[in-house]
């Protein structure tokens, strides 16, 4: 069986949000004082989660990503994921950290069976990275990221945040990567969760990035391959790692889109952009996995088009990329 949404679109992918707390305080992502606290209840248990991943592979989704907030903060993600990755038919089983407490877990992500890691890193300048991330320290992501490949993972896909400004400077440190450490790099666009004015300022387009590297080296075009997300790829020749474009507001990527989303409180989400969503609990609380295959439908049918940012069309609510997991 496959989904496919109103628009034509192959839907394979889900975005699985484990908890919506976490450890830094990314100034574009979180508020200062964090998430409000929900208590254990109002997060979905791992078993719950279970059966949302289980209905999905069982509808089509083939690849599952886990997201939060921070997932390596919550307690016993690595016996979860051990249990996510032994689903029939999941075909990738992968994770976006900010790679703190990579070090200490990333031989137990390894052996639970996550196939690939993308870890987000705005900045290689220590006291900017404490500056972006209020607090964070960039020696823990770097060790991080060594220790993940002597774990045996391919070196993780980075994510940069690009933000004229403040880390505009670095797209060259960042590209340098893709041959010292053989990590690929993608800079995604600066998204306004928050409708604040002048957000646009620190808007630094894709095709910015692309031509700031190609005053330096030449780029040729990478293919995509299966189960890609949205970035467009690029490699330095002879380079191991690729350097991605993920241009969430100035592009057009959402022709492709091919993901849902659910929340760490169990609302499934169509588009990241979209203020539609279904409350899930009713189907987990107590269990009805027919209803809840119901319920993951109905959120691909009604998967938009796309957003409307960039022409100016900023409809959504206010909300924290924390909470819906990017
Ligand atoms: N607007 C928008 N942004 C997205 C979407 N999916 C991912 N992003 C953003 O892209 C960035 C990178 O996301 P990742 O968690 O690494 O996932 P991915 O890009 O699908 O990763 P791969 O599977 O490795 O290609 C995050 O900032 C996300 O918020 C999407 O569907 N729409
Ligand atoms: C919400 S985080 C969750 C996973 C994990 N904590 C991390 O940082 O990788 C997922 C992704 O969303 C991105 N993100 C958060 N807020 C964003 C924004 N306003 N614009 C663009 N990307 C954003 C982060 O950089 C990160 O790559
Ligand atoms: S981007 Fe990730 S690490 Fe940064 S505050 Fe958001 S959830 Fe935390
Ligand atoms: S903005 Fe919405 S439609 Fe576009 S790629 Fe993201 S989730 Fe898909």
């Amino acid at each position: 069986m496959g989904l496919k949404d109103t628009h034509g679109r192959k839907i394979n992918y889900l975005r699985l949000s484990v908890t919506d707390r976490c450890n830094l305080r990314c100034f574009y992502c979180m508020p200062h004082e964090g998430v409000p606290d929900v208590g254990h209840s109002g997060i979905l248990s791992f078993e719950e989660l279970q059966m949302i991943a289980e209905c999905s592979v069982g509808l089509g989704i083939e690849k599952i990503r886990i997201t939060g907030g921070e997932p390596t903060v919550r307690a016993g993600l690595v016996g979860f994921l051990t249990k996510l990755s032994a689903i029939p038919g999941l075909r990738h089983l992968a994770l976006t950290t900010n790679g703190l407490l990579l070090e200490q877990m990333v031989a137990d992500l390894y052996r639970a069976g996550v196939q690939r890691l993308n870890v987000s890193l705005d900045s290689l300048n220590p006291q900017r990275f404490k500056e972006i991330t209020r607090g964070g320290e960039l020696n823990k992501v770097l060790a991080g990221l060594d220790a993940a490949v002597a774990a045996g993972f391919p070196p993780p896909k980075i994510n940069v945040v690009i933000m004229r400004g403040i880390n505009d400077g670095e797209v060259l440190d960042f590209a340098e990567l893709t041959r010292s450490r053989g990590c690929s790099v993608r800079f995604i666009e600066y998204m306004p969760v928050v409708k604040e004015d002048g957000w646009q300022r620190l808007c630094f387009s894709g095709q910015e990035v692309l031509q700031r590297i190609r005053e330096q080296h030449p780029l040729e075009p990478v293919n995509k391959g299966d189960f890609a997300g949205p970035s467009q790829d690029y490699r330095i020749p002879g380079a191991a790692g690729s350097i991605g474009i993920i241009t969430a507001v100035s592009g057009h990527f959402c022709v492709d889109c091919n993901r849902i989303r659910v929340t760490a409180r169990g609302q499934a989400k169509g588009c990241l952009f979209s203020d539609e969503k279904v409350d899930l609990l009713p189907f987990l609380r107590p269990p009805d996995c027919q209803a809840l295959c119901s319920a993951l439908q109905r959120i691909v049918a009604s998967k938009p088009e796309g957003h409307g940012i960039r022409c100016g069309e900023y409809e959504h609510s206010n909300f924290s990329m924390a909470q819906v997991g990017g």
